[in-house]
């Protein structure tokens, strides 16, 4: 597997000793991919770090081998900040001594997922939910190292035409709403939705005829209204981040903007290329 690293100012770090090369092999599905990328990031990993504990189907991958790191004795004393009740069950179950920010309020490095990537490297996180207390640890991390497999690269955040979300208070949810929709009212095609908690086609139904529906709760029992952009979002990032933010009734969003130091992207042809924030 070719491996290129692009102004990458921590790769020369000393691997964890026990650390097997990553497979030689071109990895055969999206999962496989964030295995991938996520053991490049654990490289990073250094005995004694607080280390930030990602949420999510790729940032699952680094937690176990951290665990499995600290088993073997390639890495000790190691403390995880997790960014959600998920993460901290999964740290649990891999052996991994958890903290929180109140401990730790400067968090080593941190390595999570993403649901889209800019070529600035802007995110969209938060598809799962947790994107207040990911926002929370990774801007208080000195290194954000973000692992993703190639199908997460975007133009410019939205495009995916997936939701990009927001965390709101459940009181007056839907005053918030509708004043999130003022925000882009100008946008053509965009739309936005309170998320249910269950997305499959019966819940959707029952929100459509406005019939009982159960919002989804994130781990700070909020809900979340997901933004859906028919082209992406277009114009200043953080002057459209500050609009929402304005709003009372917001708790946060789910673009993560200049937050990350690296994205390690794993390729279906088997590369694994590093890119780094410009400085
Ligand atoms: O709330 C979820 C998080 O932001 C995840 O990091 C993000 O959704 C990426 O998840 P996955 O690695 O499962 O695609």
């Amino acid at each position: 597997m070719a491996i290129r690293l692009r102004r990458f100012p921590h790769a020369d770090l000393p691997l964890a000793a026990a650390a097997p090369p990553p497979s030689a092999s071109t990895p055969s599905s999206q999962d496989e991919l964030k295995r991938v990328a996520a053991h490049r990031a654990v490289e990073l990993v250094q005995s004694g770090m607080v280390l930030g504990l990602g949420t999510g189907s790729t940032a699952a991958h680094a937690i176990d081998r951290v665990g499995d790191l600290l088993r073997c004795g390639a890495l000790r004393g190691v403390v995880g900040v997790p960014t959600s009740e998920w993460a901290a069950a999964r740290a649990a179950t891999a052996g991994i001594p958890l903290t929180d920010l109140n401990a730790h309020p400067v968090v080593d490095l941190s390595i999570d997922g993403a649901d889209e990537v800019d070529p600035a490297l802007n995110l969209v996180k938060g598809r799962g939910g947790s994107l207040l207390r990911e926002k929370m640890v990774e801007a208080a991390s000195r290194r954000f190292v973000v692992i993703v497999d190639e199908s997460k690269l975007v133009p410019r955040l939205g495009a995916s035409r997936l939701a990009v979300p927001v965390e709101v208070i459940p009181f007056g949810w839907a005053l918030t709403l509708r004043r999130l929709q003022n925000v882009f009212d100008a946008v053509p095609g965009f739309n936005l939705k309170l998320r249910a908690a269950s997305t499959d086609a019966k819940a959707s139904a029952f929100a459509e005829k406005g019939a009982e529906f159960e919002p989804f709760v994130t781990d700070n029992k909020n809900y979340i209204v997901d933004l859906f952009f028919e082209d992406g979002i277009h114009g200043d990032l953080s002057r459209i981040s500050d609009d929402i933010l304005r709003i009372t009734g917001v708790v946060e969003h789910g673009m993560f903007l200049g937050l990350a130091s690296s994205v390690i992207i794993a390729r279906k042809d088997g590369a694994t290329v590093v890119v780094n924030k410009e400085t």
